[in-house]
């Protein structure tokens, strides 16, 4: 099999070769038909996220082992399965739910085991599905996407949970005025999407690149808006229906959009802040009680909230973002062209175009 892995933080990804995996237990091996690239996998080669104030989280301080192979955006077949597995369909293309965690403590017992204290998320704690091949703990962790295209099934693991997820904490009870949604990628898109599926109000999207503020709106944003804009408070409170919008997600999580977050917020409104860019929360003690606002983090989602997910992508609900196929080969170049900003919606890595 082959793979496309971190060898050393900081540095491109490598291929390597290595022999064909083979399952014991309840594992099971899957030959990977589309593994999405994440912004999260840009973060995982650099090797950690900038915390503000000069500190930093280091992925090697936590345990992270090199070399690793990435990929949390999974859809393949299965080509072999443990004497525990059970009986597995091996004709079906299954998108694999990554968060896993060690099963036995009292957070998965309760069914997040995406919150875990010893994750196993695959392509961040163990290999992932950058690669020919993925093992899989456990046949639970596999879901049949019935008759999606697996490069436009594959990144409902990240960015449709995720987003699914925030959207599921902040609360349909904000459905009925269109909220700010920042960054335009991937996960920016995604949420357009769910929104429109789940029969909210279509959001104002926020974004620095035109080309994503384009995408914005060919994905069905209401308005879309220019952060370097002069006035970007009072565009945003109009296209959100005249009044400062209740409810914002933020997809990026830099200072300067957590920033124009807290500024652009109604009183009594609720931030969701999903983005990892980096930075320290640049708001002010006293405001935050006189704006009475909600802030809260997100992080992405529950086997339960993705068995969900997938029951309404199948139904065909959710439109997918636009995405391009690259050759598994082409691993560290597409991480550079998303790194670069010039990937739309999501790269998706395919091993059957390589050459
Ligand atoms: N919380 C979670 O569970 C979770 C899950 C997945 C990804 N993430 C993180 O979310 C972030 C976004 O991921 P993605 O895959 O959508 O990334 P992406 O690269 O596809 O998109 C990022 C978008 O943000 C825009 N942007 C950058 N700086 C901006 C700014 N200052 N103001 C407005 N827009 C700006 C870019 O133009 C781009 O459109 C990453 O940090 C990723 O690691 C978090
Ligand atoms: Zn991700
Ligand atoms: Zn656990």
């Amino acid at each position: 099999m082959q793979c496309q892995c971190i060898q050393h933080f900081g540095q491109p990804l490598i291929q390597d070769e290595r022999p064909d995996m083979t399952p014991t237990g309840t594992e099971v091996i899957l030959e990977v038909t589309a593994a999405g690239v994440c912004h999260t996998d840009l973060h995982m080669r650099e090797g950690g996220v900038d915390l503000g104030r000069g500190e930093r989280l280091n992925y090697a301080d936590r345990g992270i082992k090199l070399p690793l192979t990435v990929g949390h955006e999974t859809v393949g077949r299965v080509i072999a399965a443990g004497p525990d597995a059970g009986e597995i369909d091996m004709t079906r293309n299954y998108v694999v739910f990554p968060w896993c965690g060690c099963g036995a403590c009292d957070v998965c017992r309760q069914g997040d085991e995406n919150l875990c204290a010893t994750p196993r998320y695959l392509g961040i704690h163990v290999d992932g599905g950058y690669a020919t091949q993925l093992r899989i703990a456990h046949p639970r962790y596999l879901f049949d996407i019935g008759d999606l295209d697996p490069a436009r099934a594959a990144p409902l693991a990240c960015s449709g949970l995720t987003t699914f997820s925030a959207l599921k904490k902040l609360g349909d009870s904000y459905f009925d005025q269109p909220p700010l949604l920042i960054g335009a990628g991937g996960l920016g898109l995604m949420c357009i999407r769910l929104l429109a599926a789940l029969g909210a109000k279509a959001p104002v999207v926020a974004d620095i690149d035109p080309a994503k503020r384009a995408a914005a709106l060919e994905a069905g944003a209401a308005a879309v808006i220019d952060p370097a804009s002069p006035d970007v408070l009072s565009e945003i409170a109009s296209a959100c229906g005249g009044t400062p919008p209740r409810a914002i997600l933020d997809f990026v999580g830099a200072e300067a959009t957590a920033k124009l977050a807290f500024n652009a917020l109604a009183r009594n409104g609720k931030l969701v802040t999903v983005g990892l860019f980096g930075g320290a929360a640049p708001w002010s003690l006293p405001m935050i009680t006189l704006k009475s606002v909600h802030i809260m983090g997100s992080y992405v989602g529950s086997l339960t909230e993705f068995a969900e997910l997938i029951e309404i992508a199948r139904s065909g609900a959710i439109d997918a973002i636009p995405s391009t196929v690259f050759p598994l080969d082409k691993a560290e170049e597409t991480l550079n062209l998303l790194e670069e900003g010039k990937i739309v919606g999501r790269a998706v890595l395919s091993p059957a175009t390589q050459v």
